[in-house]
């Protein structure tokens, strides 16, 4: 299997509307390979939710090129699957958490058996299994957010795609979430695309982070992030290289944020 799974070529997107015209994403192109944590940052209004809605299909870029697993993306790719910020809006309420998450697979070929398997073994992933007849208004925002990642689980993706996913739970839950992502990676080699507007989170949860710059968008660095694979809330935040790396990001962004930085080809 080729060692490259998304592929963002010289993506451009401009919106037109009757109020005029956003060129929201300039010139971006990166690549990730396969079983890669990914984590996009960037200064507030830069993109990266039209970036992800071009990535998944949702959105047709102006021009520019979009790959998954070599094969142009016009659609939403069956092999991807997405996680929101809006937990509560991406639940069906009248559905209990297992119909939930066994939800994408209803449209699959996949054997009763074999499903009710791969939804026992999501919510197990996810420490859900105790709530799986439970109603997703009877949970915790957080337990919510769990709900949803078990479904993108139980579903295989070729590539995990989320979108600030933890931008609406407390603290700790946000840390618990954090560390969810890090095992389905590790112990999944799950392939995960991470928008985020937490400069410490990327750099926790990623192997690299691409900071983009501000509209219209280009990546203004692409960082590898040199922490060792076992991360720990407390250990990992606490180490000098942490800081050094998060402390870059910050500065980045800054610049991003004021236009100081030049793009290469420009
Ligand atoms: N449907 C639309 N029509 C016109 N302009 C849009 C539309 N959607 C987004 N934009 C503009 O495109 C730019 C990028 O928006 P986008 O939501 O992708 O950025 P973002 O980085 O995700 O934002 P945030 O950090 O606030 O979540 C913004 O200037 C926004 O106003």
């Amino acid at each position: 299997m080729p060692d490259t799974l998304l592929e963002v070529e010289n993506l451009k997107k401009v919106y037109e509307s009757s109020t005029g015209v956003v060129e929201a994403i300039g010139d971006i192109s990166f690549t990730m390979r396969r079983g890669e944590l990914v984590c996009i940052v960037g200064p507030s209004g830069c993109g990266k939710t039209t970036l992800l809605k071009c990535i998944a299909g949702l959105l047709a870029p102006t021009s520019g090129r979009i790959e998954l697993d070599g094969v142009g993306v016009t659609s939403p790719p069956p092999s991807m699957a997405l996680v929101f910020q809006e937990y509560g809006r991406s639940l069906y309420p009248w559905l209990t958490v297992r119909a939930n998450v066994e939800l994408p697979l209803r449209h699959t070929a996949l054997a009763k058996d074999d499903r009710a398997r791969l939804v026992d073994d999501a919510l197990r992933a996810v420490g859900l299994d105790h709530a799986a007849g439970s109603y997703p208004w009877q949970l915790s925002g957080g337990m919510q957010q769990r709900v949803a990642i078990a479904r993108a689980v139980a579903y295989q993706p070729e590539v995990l795609i989320m979108d600030e996913p933890f931008a609406a739970v407390d603290a700790q839950t946000r840390a618990d979430l954090e560390d969810l992502v890090r095992t389905l990676h590790r112990e999944r080699g799950m392939s995960i695309l991470f928008v985020t507007h937490d400069i410490d989170e990327s750099v926790y949860l990623g192997e690299r982070v691409i900071v983009l710059s501000k509209s219209p968008t280009w990546v203004q660095e692409d960082l590898p992030i040199d922490l060792a694979p076992e991360r720990d809330q407390i250990a990992t935040r606490a180490l000098p290289r942490f800081t050094e790396l998060r402390t870059h990001v910050y500065e980045q962004i800054q610049r991003a944020k004021r236009g100081e930085a030049v793009r290469p080809s420009a």
